[in-house]
């Protein structure tokens, strides 16, 4: 959310989303960017989102803002500092040496955004560059201005970007989330999109309006039935291993230990949620 948006910051507080961007660069005039460092940087350190994580989006490497912006940061030390337009594992580098030379406290992550042709080149790199970084978040307005294509449904042009960003992301043992949806008014659309992101493997889809909360947490959200079907494949597999079987099938597929392992991370995906609540 714009960091400047006094109005987005205290609603905030009442958005059930897992985690909330607090915005310095896009979403920020540049005369506005100094008092949205310092709002910023005071909501992040505040206590006031209860259990949200709190993030702050930093101007981009090498703009007039990045380094005071991330001085600050640090200072503030929240969940975790996004970085836009991370391209290189120097770069990740320099961002980590700036967060401890700023005395950063250890709970401070980096998220780094991979919005280039040549951040998706390097995705599985970049990823692995740094223990602080945490999680990557696909920009893709500013990745389809970059390859020229066209934001259209089904997002064909950017699928072998997504895809590797999500190998580069499993790769390293990291979380990823999908980039965000503009039309704020489109929610079918919406859930479609955030649909294929779960389908793809993304861990959470980036939002830019309160409506979009619901649909995004619905959809990545096990179902009912996936949680019931992820007990009959562990019980069925546990009832199969008594009997010194090793295969089993259920509702006419075959079950093995590494469904068995997915149905498990269904559980654990819905009991987390559960925790939340
Ligand atoms: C997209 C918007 C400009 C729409 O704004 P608006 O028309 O004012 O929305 P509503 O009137 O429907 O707002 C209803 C209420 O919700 C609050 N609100 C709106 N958006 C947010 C938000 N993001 N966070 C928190 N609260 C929000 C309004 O204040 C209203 O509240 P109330 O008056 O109490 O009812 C606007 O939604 C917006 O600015 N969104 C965020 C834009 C943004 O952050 N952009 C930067 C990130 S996206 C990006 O950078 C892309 C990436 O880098 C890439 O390359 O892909
Ligand atoms: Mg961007």
């Amino acid at each position: 959310m714009p960091g400047a948006n006094e109005r987005a910051l205290e609603k905030a507080k009442t958005i059930p989303a897992d985690a909330l961007i607090l915005d310095l660069e896009d979403a920020v005039a540049p005369d506005a960017k100094a008092a949205a460092r310092e709002r910023v940087c005071a909501a992040a350190s505040s206590g006031d989102y209860g259990r949200r994580e709190v993030t702050i989006r930093v101007n981009g490497i090498g703009t007039p803002w990045h380094d005071d912006d991330l001085r600050a940061a640090a200072a503030a030390g929240p969940a975790a500092v996004v970085v836009p337009k991370v391209n290189s594992v120097a770069d990740v580098h320099a961002l980590e040496a700036a967060l401890e030379a700023g005395g950063a406290p250890d709970h401070t992550t980096i998220w780094a955004m991979l919005e280039t042709p040549v951040a998706i080149l390097r995705a599985h790199e970049i990823c692995a560059a740094s223990q602080r970084l945490s999680v990557l978040v696909m920009g893709t307005n500013d990745l389809a201005k970059e390859l020229r294509a066209e934001h259209v449904p089904g997002r064909a042009p950017l699928l072998t970007a997504l895809s590797t960003a999500v190998l580069a992301a499993r790769y390293a043992g990291k979380e990823i989330l999908d980039g965000v949806f503009n039309d704020v008014s489109d929610l079918e659309a919406f859930t479609v999109e955030a649909q294929q992101a779960k389908e793809f493997g993304f861990d959470g889809k980036t939002l830019i309006h309160p409506g979009q909360v619901e649909p995004c947490n619905t959809t990545f959200a096990p179902t009912p039935d996936e949680i019931a079907l992820a007990q009959e494949v562990i019980a069925a597999f546990e009832a199969a291993q008594r009997e010194g079987r090793g295969v089993v099938t259920v509702n006419g597929r075959m079950i093995e230990n590494l469904h068995v392992e997915q149905a498990q991370r269904v559980l654990a995906v819905a009991e987390a949620i559960g925790a939340l609540r």
